[in-house]
């Protein structure tokens, strides 16, 4: 896949370099009933799951986020922690409206995701598909444009944004593999998910017909969502595949380039200046992609709300593994809404010897699973507990509200015009 442009100085872009700043990502520490227990090991032992969510469902939470939510909830200002009950009457008058409450379960929630100065890293320049989900999850956020998702798993890492938006799957185009590796190599934790339906629009320079169009750009999901529609249209154009939709758009902008037609969004072609050869291009009008915000601590796991845990794990030799792990979940009926496999790349392929016959090559596996449960269920905790028998490998990605937004085919844009045949 090519990378095809520079950041632009009107769109100032986080970038990878080889040897990106080493800023040692602080350890945190939680704090339950006096004790500490470090909870940022990546989870490659078979407790880490079980410490870390126990600690979550006690209702227990970082030694920085309780002196902030201290300080914020119960009016301290030094950042100082008062934990003894104070009698309200004794304040000045001016004082006293400020009533000291107890903390509840609300006010260890991560904040309602209004997401005000959030610092959210996508990949991608403005227009990508990935700052319109970073937009839907946190309203009025700043969106800061990466030119690699690794540049925006480290801008959170290295404190340099807040959270990083990661596009996992399409209903058409299925898994973006690439993704879930990624969420096995770093530590950060999925706290939200948002389900983006995705218009694509066909782009060109204004005047450019396409007759004179060899080649269409757009990220491998844009040219696969819009496969068929591409052949039914009867364009005889090169596929070309590129980091991201805006980007591809921008290329063809910047570089004056009018033999070329980016897959990209309507607010694409509006900042970079093309014009809506046609509108609503992707093979399925309800195409919808999933997006999985991450973060560098996770969220306290609720029951009041839908939740899914997502988690990921190698397995055991035996026999009938993975379907003694997929029914401890069938037992206490959680429902499963994927699973992928990926090359395990520790142990990509297990040799094992059969007396007489050879030697079989099993390939080896990472399993990821999402399901339909909070980790603050007895259920899901029993479940999990039952899978770590069978597992070598066992990691919670995050447990996180499920996106219930209702959802429709989102309609054209107003100022396109059917591409003519
Ligand atoms: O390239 C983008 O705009 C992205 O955000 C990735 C993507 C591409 C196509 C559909 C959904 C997300």
């Amino acid at each position: 896949m090519r990378t095809l442009l520079p950041s632009s100085p009107h769109n100032p872009m986080l970038r990878y370099s080889q040897s990106p700043a080493t800023v040692t990502p602080s350890r945190r520490r939680f704090i339950h009933c006096g004790k500490r227990s470090d909870s940022s090991a990546v989870g490659s032992s078979r407790s880490d799951w079980q410490s870390s969510w126990a600690i979550l469902s006690s209702k227990v939470v970082s030694q920085e986020q309780s002196e902030s939510l201290l300080s914020s909830v119960n009016g301290h200002s030094n950042g100082s922690l008062n934990l003894v009950p104070f009698d309200n009457n004794s304040l000045a008058p001016n004082q006293q409206s400020k009533k000291t409450t107890p903390l509840s379960i609300t006010d260890l929630s991560p904040a309602p995701m209004h997401g005000s100065n959030l610092r959210v890293a996508y990949q991608g320049v403005p227009g990508a598909y990935s700052e319109a989900a970073a937009g839907k999850a946190y309203p009025n956020c700043q969106a800061i444009p990466c030119d690699q998702f690794e540049v925006a798993f480290q801008a959170v890492e290295l404190w340099i944004a807040d959270r990083a938006v990661l596009p996992v799957e399409n209903s058409l185009g299925g898994s973006i593999h690439r993704n879930y590796d990624l969420l096995l190599r770093h530590r950060l934790h999925i706290v939200g998910e948002v389900q983006l339906p995705v218009h694509h629009c066909f782009l060109a320079l204004p005047g450019v017909r396409k007759e004179f169009l060899t080649r269409v750009i757009s990220h491998p999901q844009g040219l696969a969502q819009c496969e068929h529609t591409l052949t039914k249209l009867g364009l005889n154009v090169a596929r070309e595949a590129v980091d991201d939709t805006a980007g591809a758009a921008e290329f063809i902008a910047a570089n004056n380039v009018r033999d070329t037609a980016a897959i990209a969004s309507a607010r694409a072609a509006e900042i970079y200046g093309l014009e809506i050869l046609a509108d609503g291009i992707q093979d399925d009008a309800s195409n919808v992609t999933r997006f999985v915000m991450l973060a560098r601590e996770p969220i306290i796991p609720r029951t009041d709300r839908p939740f899914k845990t997502s988690i990921v794990f190698a397995h055991e030799k035996g026999t009938c593994v993975l379907f003694k792990v997929l029914s401890a979940f069938a037992f206490r009926n959680i429902s499963l809404t994927k699973i992928e496999s990926r090359p395990n790349h520790n142990v990509p392929i297990r040799l094992v010897d059969e007396a007489n016959v050879g030697t079989a090559k099993h390939f080896e596996y990472m399993f990821y699973v999402d399901f339909e449960a909070s980790m603050a269920e007895a259920r899901a905790q029993n479940a999990l507990s039952e899978v770590q028998e069978f597992t070598s490998f066992l990691r919670v990605l995050g447990s996180y509200p499920m996106d219930m937004t209702s959802w429709s085919p989102s309609p054209p844009s107003s100022s396109s015009s059917t591409l003519s045949l």
